[in-house]
């Protein structure tokens, strides 16, 4: 049986190989400004040396000066670690040395003496990530550096010569202990903050008003070969009530690798996302004016237009007004040919007494609508295309002065409907989740080739992208 894991994630994120190289291109990046950030504490200390009795000695306002890395690479130990290297960072420490001798009546002759020293370095850390309470912790304290070159450069001539040999192994040894231990640490302190960074970053997306989606993580993210992936709980809360939960029966063997990223959702998210947007009361919209006029002077409708004439008894379409709304919530069921949606839909449709004056209702129908609708996202637009769709209305009831027989009406309202009702639904979906999906900067990401493949009881977005350089800015400013 799969770990646990797995079962309780409705929504699962892999990233496989090729993506991890491409955010290993921004490494040097996040290394370099941990150097930078990186602060070195000023070191003291005390030396008996021969013919000399006890030398103090400390090295202050120690701080980088240029800094640049080589290269950097990543590897991905299967249920292990992500192991990164990062060859030849040449860095360039300043500082001062101060020292003196302290002699029998403890008075100190302190010198001081500017010093650099020009250091590369290797770094290799193994990545592991671990989960605690629904967050990714990124773990890096296995950290090592490995020292090439260390040489310290006292400055100008003041340089007496027994100073240099004495102080050099003592400076290269505890700026060595140093710098392993900041600048490690401030890896760890980096890592784990862009961890939180992305978490904040993908809460936030899935958000809008009162209608969330929960992805705490249900277990550590698994590392693979070819791939790392997180599994998510994908509860949609709602004005803090999240939803129930159901097994969700994800396997790995339901994503591929050939893209970079796999964004996997269980039916039961979208669901739960219809349900609130219901009981958010989004499911409802206005139709009056040219929108009225399109849907009832429609082609399908051309010999019909003397009875239409009787619905609107001479008013004028920007008098009138259609208001549609769901009954229930709509219900989602994903298969390969796409997303079926079964929603009950009421029309309620006003229209002024003598043509003019404030709207009363002239009729209200209920019906059930089956629409399979297929997405796409293109040029940073969503796009929604619809099969011919299934109508039955349920129920029709028209005011007395409507002299029009329910047959025949019952025939203008499903023409109406299925040619242009729906469209017009649809559409602003569309319109609606596409000004979602830029408000919330997705159109920042260079997203290449994404496709969204609907499976039975799955939805699956998978994609390539390039770095998405605004998010590290964003990230290296805000929290920096
Ligand atoms: C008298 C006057 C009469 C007038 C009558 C007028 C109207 C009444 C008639 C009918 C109304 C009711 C029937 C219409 C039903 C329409 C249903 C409908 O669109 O569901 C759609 C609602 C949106 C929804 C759920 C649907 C399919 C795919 C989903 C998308 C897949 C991917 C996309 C992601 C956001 C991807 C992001 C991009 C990636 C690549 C980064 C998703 C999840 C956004 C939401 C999409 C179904």
């Amino acid at each position: 049986a799969e770990p646990s894991s797995y079962s309780d994630a409705s929504v699962v994120f892999r990233m496989t190989k090729p993506a991890v190289l491409v955010l290993n291109e921004k490494t040097a990046h996040v290394i370099q400004t941990a150097f930078q950030h990186a602060d070195y504490p000023d070191i003291k200390g005390e030396k008996s040396v021969r013919f000399l009795g006890k030398i103090a000695y400390g090295l202050k306002n120690i701080h980088i000066g240029e800094l640049t890395i080589e290269n950097t690479t990543v590897d991905l130990k299967e249920d292990d670690t992500i192991d990164i290297g990062i060859q030849n960072v040449s860095a360039s420490f300043q500082g001062t040395l101060s020292y003196g001798y302290v002699g029998g009546w403890l008075v100190k002759l302190i010198h001081s003496i500017d010093f650099e020293i020009e250091s590369s370095i290797d770094l290799q850390i193994n990545v592991k990530l671990l989960s605690d309470d629904g967050r990714v912790i990124v773990d890096t304290s296995d950290c090592y550096l490995t020292f090439h070159k260390l040489t310290l450069h006292l400055q100008g001539d003041k340089d007496p010569g027994w100073l240099k040999q004495l102080f050099t192994n003592f400076i290269s040894f505890t700026l060595k202990l140093v710098l392993k231990n900041q600048v490690c640490k401030e890896i760890n302190y980096i890592s784990q903050l862009l961890a939180d960074y992305v978490h904040e970053t993908s809460a936030n997306f899935l958000k809008d008003g009162d209608i969330g989606v929960d992805i705490s993580v249900t277990a550590s993210p698994a590392i693979k070969a070819n791939y790392i992936e997180s599994h998510h709980k994908g509860l949609v809360v709602y004005q803090n009530h999240s939803g129930i939960f159901h097994d969700s029966a994800f396997t790995p063997s339901l994503l591929t690798d050939s893209k970079m990223v796999y964004f996997w959702f269980s039916g039961q998210v979208l669901n739960s996302v219809a349900l609130a947007a219901f009981l958010d009361k989004r499911l409802e919209l206005t139709l009056s004016g040219e929108k009225l006029k399109e849907m009832f002077e429609i082609e399908e409708l051309k010999t019909q237009q003397e009875i239409v004439q009787k619905i609107f008894r001479g008013a004028s379409y920007n008098d009138s007004l259609a208001k549609v709304w769901s009954l229930d919530p709509p219900q989602i069921i994903l298969q390969p040919e796409g997303t079926i949606v079964k929603s009950s839909v009421a029309v309620e449709l006003s229209v002024p007494l003598q043509g003019e004056g404030p709207p009363s209702v002239a009729l209200y129908f209920e019906k059930e609508v089956t629409v399979t609708v297929q997405a796409s996202y293109m040029q940073k637009n969503l796009y929604l295309h619809h099969s011919e769709a299934m109508i039955e209305i349920k129920k029709l009831k028209r005011a007395a002065h409507i002299a029009v027989n329910d047959e025949t009406l019952k025939h203008i309202l499903e023409k109406i409907v299925s040619v242009a009702g729906i469209r017009e639904v649809v559409s602003r979906f569309e319109r609606n989740i596409s000004s979602l999906l830029s408000s919330k900067g997705l159109d920042h990401f260079d997203i290449i080739d994404p496709e969204i493949v609907t499976k039975k009881g799955h939805l699956i977005l998978q994609m390539d992208f390039g770095f998405p350089h605004h998010l590290l800015v964003e990230f290296l400013k805000t929290t920096l």
